[in-house]
């Protein structure tokens, strides 16, 4: 299928090396250091091109594709008056998308990365648009408050269909993205349940709340909490507080991963699904490429916990998968820096 021709796409444009072999670090900092720059002088994007050398356990990992993919979907903690607008922008904000109107959009516009468009569970009637990836899993998550945003069969479901949606993304990256109202109030739980980091600091303003509206968002959170014990498996956490476009996320993630694929994580979202999908499969993690750094409290506390030096920091807000697509240059400059950058010794320049 599709996945097949993506690694065989993969093979053909990466001079094959001993596939038994494992490069080590010392030999891809080896590589890094006889390019034609001083030792240490590209600096990120060094830290990034070795990242990206170990996980394709290549010496000159050829980055060419990316595809950005919008997982939308609704929540029930929305009704709790968590966000500062309403449920409906969901919907209206994907048939945006499906436009080319939103800043995703645009940005990815920019740096020629198609964007996709998924279903994951939008409330009300589906949408019927051609461009639009039908995965739906329900009309909505229930609310977390009094009980779990969805059961065990629709989690599995909806892992599974993002599992999917990654083996079809044929792209040497994958950037995700989200739309969904009240999305921050999932992220923040899922976050504090699978980092125990103290709930308050992850709970933000989201689309911009209020100060009486982030009081109130911060006490139902905290009710919401209460619930259930600190102690859960991934995906106990994912059910209790999920929603299916992260729940998705994170199986696509997973699957993008797996079939050696870069993952290009957003923002506070998009990093919760992270999260998600690292507590499922630890092993994912040299995959992963933190973009950026929101300005959305608890981000940079999530990433800190993570370990991860997010790229950019633009004091953004916004998710759609913005930050990763504004990211997606600097991940092709540390490929082409390792696959097409001349050595001391190719150039004949005299080292220090
Ligand atoms: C017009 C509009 C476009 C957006 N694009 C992304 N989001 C962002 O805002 C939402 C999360 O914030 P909260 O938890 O406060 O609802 C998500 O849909 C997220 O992607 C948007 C929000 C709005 C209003
Ligand atoms: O960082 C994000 O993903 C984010 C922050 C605020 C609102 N929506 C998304």
């Amino acid at each position: 299928g599709l996945a097949a021709a993506s690694s065989f796409a993969n093979q053909i444009r990466t001079p094959m090396t001993d596939q038994t072999h494992r490069l080590g670090p010392a030999e891809i900092q080896h590589a890094i250091d006889t390019k034609t720059k001083p030792v240490g002088a590209l600096g990120r994007i060094e830290t990034l091109a070795a990242q990206i050398a170990a996980f394709r356990n290549s010496l000159t990992p050829r980055v060419e594709s990316c595809i950005l993919t919008i997982f939308a979907a609704d929540h029930g903690i929305a009704h709790e008056g968590v966000s500062a607008y309403p449920q409906e922008v969901t919907a209206q904000m994907v048939l945006n998308f499906l436009a080319g109107g939103a800043a995703a959009n645009v940005f990815a516009a920019t740096q020629n990365v198609p964007v996709q468009v998924v279903d994951a569970g939008i409330a009300g009637a589906p949408i019927a648009h051609p461009d639009l990836l039908s995965h739906r899993i329900a009309a909505g998550s229930a609310s977390f408050l009094n009980g779990p945003a969805m059961t065990r069969d629709q989690l599995a479901n909806a892992l599974a269909h993002g599992a999917e949606i990654a083996r079809k993304t044929t792209a040497d990256a994958l950037a995700f993205g989200e739309m969904g109202i009240a999305n921050t109030a999932s992220a923040s739980m899922l976050l504090h349940k699978l980092s125990g980091l103290d709930l308050h600091g992850l709970v933000g303003r989201g689309t911009g709340v209020d100060d009486a509206a982030l009081a109130h968002k911060r006490r139902i959170l905290e009710q919401a909490a209460a619930r259930c014990p600190q102690d859960m498996t991934p995906d106990a956490i994912l059910a209790e507080y999920g929603g299916f476009e992260i729940v998705m996320m994170a199986g696509a993630m997973q699957e993008a991963a797996e079939t050696g694929r870069l993952v290009l994580v957003d923002g506070f979202i998009a990093t919760a699904a992270a999260a998600a999908a690292l507590a499922r499969a630890p092993h994912i993690r040299p995959a992963m490429i933190f973009c950026h750094c929101s300005q959305e409290a608890g981000h940079r506390a999530a990433l800190e916990w993570l370990g991860a030096s997010p790229l950019l920091d633009l004091d953004m807000r916004l998710g759609e998968g913005t930050g990763a697509v504004l990211a997606w240059p600097l991940v092709r400059a540390a490929s082409a820096m390792l696959c097409d950058m001349a050595s001391f010794e190719s150039a004949g320049v005299s080292t220090g």
